[in-house]
């Protein structure tokens, strides 16, 4: 299993090619999530909680984009509805491949079924909790609400939606404010500025944040009765949607 540490942008790179969820990536990927996204383990450990609450008889959890299964693992632990199967979703063989040296070695009576698909081409049904933790993100801004919609349309009422999402803020001060302390979080991770200045090159036509209120504006487009924004730590945020 991997415990390897994330050197990817250390050394400086000639032709900075756009990041990609690859075998190298997938390789080092708990340790850059971790030091990289403020807040992350603490949502992780949330959303289990949370999908011990949501989570009904015979339906479908789904971790939409779902890496190496760490929400997938945090749900496992927590959820005791009888007949919930969660459906671990990516579009990256190499992540999935990975994910299965940690989701075969658990012994938890929920069954997962991964799955190599395109979240905003899979069909979504019988869901009573949904996880988008950091995938949104990365879906091109003009397919987003189509994702969230087919969500909705595929969940039971009363279910509930889990977003992550890195953001970016209206008042360019503020954002300015919250992406410097970004930066010394991961500075204080032990990222050098080369790799803090490589990384954000190579992610910032990949990753496309949007405001807090773009989301809240969608998921309440889609037809969520209860939309709010419950945890943030510098320009990382979550929400939960309910049907
Ligand atoms: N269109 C897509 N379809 C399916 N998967 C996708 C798509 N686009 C990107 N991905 C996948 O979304 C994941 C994003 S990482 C999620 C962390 C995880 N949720 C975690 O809780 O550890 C977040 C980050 O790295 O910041 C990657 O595994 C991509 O392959
Ligand atoms: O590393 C960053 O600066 C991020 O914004 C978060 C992130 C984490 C893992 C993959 C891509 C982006």
């Amino acid at each position: 299993m991997s415990q390897e540490t994330d050197n990817i942008y250390a050394s400086p790179h000639a032709n900075l090619s756009d990041f990609r969820f690859d075998d190298q990536v997938a390789s080092v990927f708990p340790d850059m999530i971790k030091r990289s996204v403020p807040g992350y383990s603490h949502i992780i450990g949330c959303i289990g909680i949370l999908a011990e609450q949501y989570a009904t008889e015979h339906s479908r959890i789904y971790d939409l984009g779902c890496s190496l299964g760490a929400a997938t693992m945090s749900m496992r632990h927590r959820v005791s509805a009888p007949g919930v199967m969660i459906y671990a979703v990516d579009n990256s063989e190499a992540m999935l491949k990975r994910s299965a040296d940690y989701l075969d070695t658990e012994d938890s009576p929920v069954p997962v079924k991964t799955v190599c698909a395109d979240i905003s081409e899979l069909p979504i049904e019988n869901c009573s909790f949904a996880v988008l933790n950091f995938t949104l993100q990365f879906i091109a801004v003009e397919k987003r609400a189509a994702t969230i919609q087919k969500i909705y349309d595929g969940m039971k009422p009363g279910g509930a939606l889990v977003l992550s999402e890195k953001l970016t803020m209206e008042d360019t001060r503020l954002n300015q404010l919250l992406v410097d302390h970004h930066h010394d979080f991961k500075r204080a991770n032990g990222y050098s500025d080369l790799e803090i200045s490589q990384k954000r090159q190579a992610i910032e036509r990949v990753l496309l944040p949007e405001t807090a209120q773009a989301h809240i504006d969608r998921l309440t487009h889609a037809g969520f009765k209860t939309v709010s924004q419950w945890f943030q730590s510098f320009n990382f945020a979550s929400f939960i949607a309910i049907k």
